[in-house]
């Protein structure tokens, strides 16, 4: 069983004079700078000129400098800008300032793991990860409570590498929900597949579907939405809570025996095979391929898909019906 570890595991002393540059400033950035800030860190930010983000640091009191001049005066560096972009602000405004002794972390192992940035050996190349999106980063740190994150070492220079690591998830606030070691290619084609088939991809194809299913059929857009969309967080609560007992402790019999009778012929072994396939093309790199070419040639496909998802009935419905949920808190 893999072991997690908690608070007392790690050593917030290991950031004491030191400064952290977070570069970006969106949902991990701000997560990041703000519970490192709280947990009595030195914290600047790095930005383009002209950002948007750089507006909202300056209002949460941070100090925001172009990226160059961040990755300069820092000694711990955290890239928390989009993976499509990394590469070309490490190679121009980072890279120049990795002199000895400094730390290069990451989120998400993309850029390490498919070569897309390569790090002098003169530095160390950690990742802290954060299991769930930023805004949620952040909300739980206020609440005293974190969010898991996987946490890795790539490039050990100082020897320190791991227990700097460690001690930059307790300073984001990581190590009070646990934190879990792992490599950058574990972590990167795990999250890669998770997101993809699971998370974003197979449950948006799944609400979508189920939606269509039931409008073709004459019933109630709005109905349709509840028992397609909204519920799932009502249910994926439950799970997260106790697993899938809890869930099914929680239904109607009537629902657990549709769960159990029904479900498995949603996932057919044509379904495996496609996520098999999925997880294929992530470990040969092709997945990887394809989003760097998508964003170098402007990410043309990227916009359409965008534009049509947008535009999809179950968007319009939502958006309708949450204007009237006064209760749902709004980012
Ligand atoms: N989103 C998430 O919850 C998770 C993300 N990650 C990883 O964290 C990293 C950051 O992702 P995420 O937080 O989603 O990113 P966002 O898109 O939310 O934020 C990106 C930030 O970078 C800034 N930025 C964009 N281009 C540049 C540039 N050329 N120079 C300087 N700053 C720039 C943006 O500024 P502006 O908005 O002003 O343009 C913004 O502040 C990625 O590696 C991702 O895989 C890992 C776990 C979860
Ligand atoms: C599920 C999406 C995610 O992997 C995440 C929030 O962890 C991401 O990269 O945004």
């Amino acid at each position: 069983m893999a072991r997690m570890y908690y608070d007392s595991d790690a050593n917030l002393d290991l950031l004491a004079n030191k400064t952290v540059a977070i570069i970006g400033y969106g949902s991990q950035g701000h997560a990041h700078a703000l519970n490192l800030k709280d947990s009595g860190v030195n914290v600047i930010v790095g930005l383009y000129p002209g950002s948007k983000s750089a507006t909202k640091a300056k209002e949460a009191g941070l100090e925001v400098y172009d990226v160059a001049e961040a990755a300069q005066k820092a000694d711990w560096i955290m890239i928390l800008l989009p993976d499509e972009v990394q590469k070309s602000v490490y190679k121009n405004e980072i890279e120049p300032h990795l002199t000895e002794g400094k730390v290069l972390f990451f989120a998400h192992g993309f850029n390490i793991h498919f070569a897309q940035v390569v790090p002098p050996a003169n530095v160390d190349v950690v990742m802290v990860a954060p299991k769930g999106p930023g805004h949620l980063v952040r909300r739980t740190y206020e609440q005293g409570e974190g969010v898991p994150c996987l946490f890795a070492v790539y490039q050990n220079a100082s020897g320190q590498a791991r227990d700097r690591a460690m001690a930059y998830a307790k300073g984001i606030g990581g190590t009070r929900a646990g934190i879990l070691e792992t490599t950058f290619r574990e972590e990167t084609e795990t999250d890669l597949f998770g997101e993809q088939v699971v998370l974003c991809g197979g449950l948006s194809a799944l609400i979508k579907s189920g939606f269509e299913t039931l409008v073709a059929a004459g019933y109630q857009p709005e109905l349709a939405y509840f028992e397609c969309l909204h519920e799932v967080k009502l249910i994926v609560d439950l799970i997260v809570e106790g697993g899938l007992a809890k869930m099914r402790d929680s239904i109607s019999n009537t629902a657990e025996y549709g769960d159990l009778t029904r479900g498995p012929r949603i996932v057919t072994d044509e379904t495996r095979a496609e996520m098999r396939k999925i997880l294929q093309e992530i470990q040969s790199g092709q997945f990887a391929r394809e989003f760097v070419l998508e964003n170098q040639a402007g990410k043309p496909g990227f916009t359409a898909m965008r534009r049509r998802e947008a535009e999809h009935h179950i968007e319009e419905v939502g958006k309708d019906l949450r204007a009237m949920f006064s209760w749902l808190k709004k980012d």
